[in-house]
């Protein structure tokens, strides 16, 4: 299959290429310029950091570039790591994947006598360049220049697998990956984003730390101007891929990815809180968390009614999931809004919905309980498969309905659920998506050789046995209405189910088709055809091209779109589906 999936987005930030400072040097010399300038005889730098970067690149080129400056780092005033444990327990638990929701802020990790004794000694220096360094430094002095070094969520995860990255101010580099993305995720990245939103606006240069040895930096007036240019237009975050136990080999051809590895799972083509954006500015790229968009941007990104009801949080996600010559996912089930609120503290929960990009013949969806299934029975027959590693007849109890290529299927929490083999989906889904409770794992084993984590306790709580076979033929499979139709183009609604938040709608067309966001956010993929033409009707932002299976996000603030078959495309039949919250 010819290629044409960029994996590689960017935004195009206009600006001069020599405003990126790349390499210490570079970066070193624009610091003390702007030091010179302030012409004081003390000069205090923060240099803050997202936990994951790497200190010990950081501190060699501190000492390097400036011999001179008094260096502290924050760390030496954090909690001893017994205190930090027992402190994260009640949010991270012992269960294998679930934590809960909390409002630990980065403060109560230091201790505070210690905290105030390492500030009144930075007041009361008398002169000299004095350089905090490390997670926390702004909360450390009044910093003539703060600058803040980020990493992308994708490359902490990279590292933590390495085993180069733990979890803050606890000592467990060799802790498997599960259990520090665990704590990452209820935890070190929720304290980390709320202590860079504190002082976002107070930041002289952001740092991209994402690539060992080229560290670059952009001015805060640059990085701004970036952040409101791509609200101001659609654009692509970047997207992740990762093998998995019912991972394809559909990704590797049409993202063009490493055909030696295994297989690929999922394709995270959107979830902001994740991916990471690329600025390119002339020659260069500098990646930054997309999150920040989201934090710093969330009236103009998501629309006020959005952010009303959210917050700075985006709500949709947008993933693939290949099962091409792989297996079926876990048999699972999500939990209810009600039940996630109350066992996780999350706000809202894992709706999802499966549309097939890709079904060979024998694609399937299980879907929904079997007609007067014994409920008991099937609990049962769950655990014994468990405990004793024996089948699971999944059958006998659960609907198996054959799909095909665009297909549309609706899960609302609740749901008992898997996509089969020979498939791919785009999940368009809320944006929770590790609240998963396994059932059933086919008796297959993990990516590491170990069996992976079952939550019958858990999901048994939640399974709707409503949703029978004839229940979810007719509200969860391909519920379809048109909106509209003319020569050329063909609306329709395809979801999701009136009890999830998302309104999807699929659009066929051979020419140009308006769009208008209504003030809300719109997140879009082609489904159909190789390219497209993203335009602005007023000329406010550069047509966009967009290839088959790419998702972008048409920012609230930009009220009116056009899309159009393009490129060898151009006359032919094509296909979006857009999502939005129904407000
Ligand atoms: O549990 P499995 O089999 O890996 O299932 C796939 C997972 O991917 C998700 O769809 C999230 O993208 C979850 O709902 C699900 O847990």
């Amino acid at each position: 299959m010819q290629s044409n999936y960029d994996k590689y987005p960017y935004v195009e930030i206009s600006e001069s290429s020599e405003l990126c400072f790349a390499g210490w040097q570079h970066i070193f010399d624009e610091i003390m310029r702007l030091a010179e300038l302030k012409g004081q005889s003390k000069t205090v730098i923060c240099m803050d950091v997202y936990h994951g970067v790497d200190a010990a690149e950081m501190l060699d080129a501190i000492k390097a570039h400036l011999p001179a400056a008094t260096v502290i780092q924050t760390n030496a005033c954090l909690k001893d790591a017994a205190q930090i444990q027992q402190m994260v327990f009640p949010y991270v638990t012992d269960d294998a994947i679930f934590g809960r929701i909390n409002n630990l802020q980065i403060h109560d990790f230091f201790d505070g006598p210690k905290l105030e004794k390492q500030k009144d000694q930075i007041r009361d220096l008398a002169s000299g360049t004095v350089v905090v360094f490390g997670e926390g430094a702004a909360l450390f002095a009044d910093a003539d220049i703060l600058i803040y070094a980020d990493l992308a969520r994708w490359e902490i995860q990279k590292r933590m697998k390495r085993g180069q990255v733990g979890n803050f101010g606890v000592n467990n580099l060799d802790e498997s990956f599960a259990a520090k993305y665990k704590q990452g995720y209820f935890l070190d990245w929720r304290v980390f984003d709320k202590h860079k939103l504190a002082f976002f606006d107070q930041i002289d240069f952001f740092m991209d730390a994402n690539i060992a040895g080229q560290p670059k930096m952009l001015g805060a007036e640059i990085y701004r101007s970036g952040l409101d240019q791509t609200v101001g237009r659609p654009f692509r975050v970047v997207p992740f891929f990762d093998p998995g136990p019912w991972g394809g080999q559909w990704l590797k051809e049409v993202a063009d990815l490493d055909r030696d590895e295994i297989n690929y799972a999922w394709g995270f083509d959107c979830v902001p809180e994740e991916n990471s954006l690329h600025f390119r500015i002339g020659e260069h790229i500098f990646e930054l968390p997309s999150i920040n968009l989201v934090l710093t941007r969330p009236q103009q990104l998501l629309g006020q009614a959005v952010y009303n009801e959210f917050g700075a949080e985006f709500p949709i996600r947008f993933d693939f999931l290949d099962t091409m010559q792989g297996g079926n996912l876990s048999l699972q089930v999500h939990p209810t809004r009600a039940y996630i609120q109350e066992h996780f503290g999350m706000s809202y929960t894992q709706d999802e919905s499966y549309y097939f990009l890709e079904a060979d013949q024998d694609a399937c969806v299980y879907l929904g309980t079997r007609n007067k299934v014994d409920a008991a029975a099937m609990i049962a027959d769950l655990e014994k498969a468990q405990k004793e590693l024996t089948d699971f007849d999944a059958e006998k109890y659960v609907n198996k309905l054959p799909v095909k290529k665009h297909d549309h299927i609706l899960i609302p929490a609740g749901t008992i659920h898997c996509s089969g083999k020979n498939a791919v989906v785009l999940e368009i889904s809320a944006t929770p998506y590790i609240f998963t409770f396994k059932l059933w794992d086919w008796g297959r084993l993990g990516m590491d050789g170990k069996p992976r984590p079952i939550n019958i306790e858990h999901g048994k709580n939640v399974i709707d046995y409503s949703r029978d076979e004839d229940w979810v033929k007719q509200h969860l499979v391909n519920n379809i209405t048109s909106i509209s139709l003319n020569g050329h183009l063909k609306e329709e609604s395809t979801g999701l189910h009136e009890t999830q938040f998302i309104e999807t709608r699929r659009h066929w067309f051979d020419s140009k088709v308006t769009h208008y966001t209504h003030g809300t956010l719109n997140v879009v993929n082609l489904v159909e055809g190789s390219q497209v033409l993203v335009e602005s009707p007023d000329n406010l932002f550069e047509p966009y091209v967009i290839h088959y299976a790419e998702t972008f996000i048409v920012p609230a603030s930009v009220a009116v779109y056009t899309i159009t078959p393009a490129g060898n495309a151009a006359g032919t039949k094509c296909a979006t589906l857009k999502a939005y919250v129904r407000t």
